[in-house]
């Protein structure tokens, strides 16, 4: 899906935190986030994530409002992901009970996931007592296994080793190009960006600088 922001003002107290006027996230595409600390990323992400009513303007999906429907087809992943006191693969399995997938369908989806992010000697171990960059990659696992329609990434490769970075952005990318879903990731990583993203937003400020830096 592709998504039209316009004239979004975000406060907290008197302080502006997010101005921008007008931008568009292209469908099927990884659009990168990048910009300082504080510039307003996250409050922009959660935004589009439907997870901050308190705003001003108009954000369009498909050029429709958020509904219920696609409501259940975004997913965010953030740099400290809440994951149950459940084993990895009843974390992984969550997002299609839920959705009301068989059993087989399940098992399936998750033992792909498990092999694809190569976590097999995580997935009996209770999700709580894994390490920051274990919860990160078994919370991307989780994002992906019910193949969400619009992908949100905030640092999602913040606490990584740098082969299972390798892994994350392959199965992003992997993701992106087989399911056509749009990816808008948060980093600071510009030789990630570079690497995963067709196009770059720069914010500055709570301000859409350049949107499209390459
Ligand atoms: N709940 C809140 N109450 C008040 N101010 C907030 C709140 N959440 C965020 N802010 C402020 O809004 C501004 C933007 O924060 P945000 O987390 O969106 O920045 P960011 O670009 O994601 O930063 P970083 O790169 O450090 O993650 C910051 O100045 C922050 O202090």
């Amino acid at each position: 899906m592709d998504i039209f922001l316009k004239d979004i003002r975000k406060y907290y107290k008197e302080r502006k935190i997010l101005n921008i006027d007008k931008l568009t996230i292209e469908k099927k595409k990884i659009t990168g986030i990048i910009g300082p600390n504080g510039a307003g990323k996250s409050t922009l992400i959660n935004i589009i994530a439907g997870l901050d009513n308190n705003f001003l303007g108009q954000v369009e999906y498909n050029g429709k409002k958020l509904d219920n429907y696609l409501y259940k087809n975004i997913t965010l992943v953030n740099q400290k992901p809440y994951l149950f006191k459940r084993s990895v693969y009843d974390n992984i399995a969550y997002p299609l009970k839920i959705r009301g997938f068989n059993k087989v369908d399940i098992k399936n989806k998750v033992e792909d996931m498990i092999r694809k992010f190569e976590i097999d000697d995580l997935k009996d171990k209770r999700a709580h007592k894994l390490s920051g960059g274990e919860s990160q990659k078994v919370s991307l696992a989780r994002a992906l296994v019910f193949n969400p329609k619009l992908l949100l990434l905030d640092e999602p490769t913040s606490n990584i080793d740098p082969d299972s970075i390798k892994i994350m952005e392959r199965e992003i990318m992997n993701f992106n190009k087989s399911s056509n879903s749009t990816v808008i990731i948060i980093t600071h990583n510009m030789s990630q960006a570079k690497r995963m993203c067709n196009k770059l937003v720069y914010l500055s400020k709570g301000d859409v600088i350049e949107d499209d830096i390459f």
